[in-house]
């Protein structure tokens, strides 16, 4: 195993061994992740596209990869950092380890080095470039890359779904907008016996509507949520046409669409168990989160939306809803089960509202006015 470096923007240097694949030129946001289990998840996020992933627990592959847990099959990652990676897996659904992954999907690992000093120093200065180094021969001239270097801003076009495909079902049509999505959401949908159309990023509101759907899903996904103006520009033309629930992504392009903002976190919250207060009822939940970007609390001053949960951490907003019409989101991850399965029921909120709406307790918009627009 051969010596790798981490160079971090403000010229720190982290000193470990190769894991995985060969290095690649990518230079990318550092983020860190506190979850002790769910690596696979987060290997298979495609929320981290183009992300360097530190992971805080400091043994990381110890129960292998297996064939179940994966979000998508195309990882999204630029590189993985652990202290420790596990050389010998144990578990009787592994069938690979976390090296022979991470070589396999060509993604560049780095291991052995402090984690803790590396996640201290983000935490203290804010989320930062890095870019992972085989030799210190360039290191000048990858720092002057590094600070003149924006990062790429097309990270949705990129993980979003070529083209759209259906999972039949018997039960409520739902359009899923795939911004980037987590695996688990169409699994919570098709359990619900929903028949889910998954739908690139670019899909317009007439696009959608003609497909008639009983509710629309919005999907997590990478970046800052102010780069996807095709999907503000979408949540705008179905508000109010059509019940919609948004996660992550999906939250803060609803929060845009209605008039409010967003804005970066300082690092981020990424792991398994981020405590979410319920604001109606005072409930603690337990969440799986990762987000790099919140919505401003100032910024709903006027608009129809209202909190519905908060981070107990910091007291960011990780829920909202719409005062008037059929629309609620959350920024933490119901589909997520890091142990408690307190948020879950929240797909089951999203068919009650979509069986409500049908019944005609809530009242929509005309789809004929939208239509016909166009
Ligand atoms: N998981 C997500 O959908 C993340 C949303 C957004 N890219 C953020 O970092 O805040």
């Amino acid at each position: 195993m051969h010596k790798r470096y981490l160079l971090l923007e403000d010229g720190s240097l982290f000193k470990g061994e190769a894991l995985g694949a060969d290095l690649n030129q990518h230079i990318g946001n550092v983020v860190f992740q506190t979850g002790m289990t769910g690596y696979q998840e987060t290997l298979s996020d495609p929320s981290y596209c183009d992300q360097l992933v530190v992971m805080t627990y400091p043994l990381i592959g110890n129960y292998g990869i297996n064939r179940d847990d994966f979000e998508t099959v195309r990882p999204a990652l630029s590189a993985l950092i652990v202290k420790e990676a596990a050389t010998h897996p144990s578990h009787f659904k592994s069938t690979m380890s976390l090296d022979e992954y991470l070589t396999q999907k060509q993604i560049p690992g780095l291991q052995g080095i402090d984690t803790r000093r590396l996640v201290k120093k983000i935490r203290q200065n804010g989320t930062m470039k890095g870019k992972l180094l085989d030799d210190l021969n360039q290191v000048d001239a990858w720092l002057e890359t590094m600070r003149i270097k924006t990062l790429a801003n097309d990270q949705v076009q990129r993980v979003s779904a070529a083209k759209p495909y259906i999972v039949p079902g018997r039960g409520y049509r739902v359009v899923l907008v795939d911004y980037g999505m987590k695996h688990g959401m169409l699994r919570e949908l098709t359990e619900r016996g929903c028949h889910v159309t998954v739908v690139p990023y670019d899909v317009t509101a007439e696009e959608v509507l003609q497909l008639e759907p009983d509710g629309v899903m919005l999907s997590n996904g990478p970046g800052d949520p102010k780069d996807v103006q095709e999907g503000i520009d979408l949540v705008r033309g179905l508000i109010g046409y059509v019940p919609i629930f948004g996660i992550c992504l999906g939250h803060q392009l609803i929060a845009l669409a209605a008039g409010g903002d967003t804005e970066p976190l300082d690092f981020g919250h990424r792991g398994a168990n981020h405590p979410v207060k319920v604001v109606d009822t005072g409930e603690a939940w337990m969440t799986s989160q990762n987000h790099g970007y919140t919505v401003s609390e100032s910024s709903l001053r006027n608009t129809p939306l209202c909190v519905t949960y908060r981070a107990i951490n910091d007291g960011s907003i990780e829920g909202l809803s719409h005062h008037e019409y059929p629309v609620f989101s959350v920024q933490f991850h119901p589909e997520s089960a890091p142990g408690p399965h307190d948020a879950n029921g929240l797909f089951d909120q999203f068919i009650d509202m979509m069986e409500q709406t049908k019944q005609g307790g809530v009242t929509l918009c005309q789809n004929e006015l939208i239509l016909n627009e166009s």
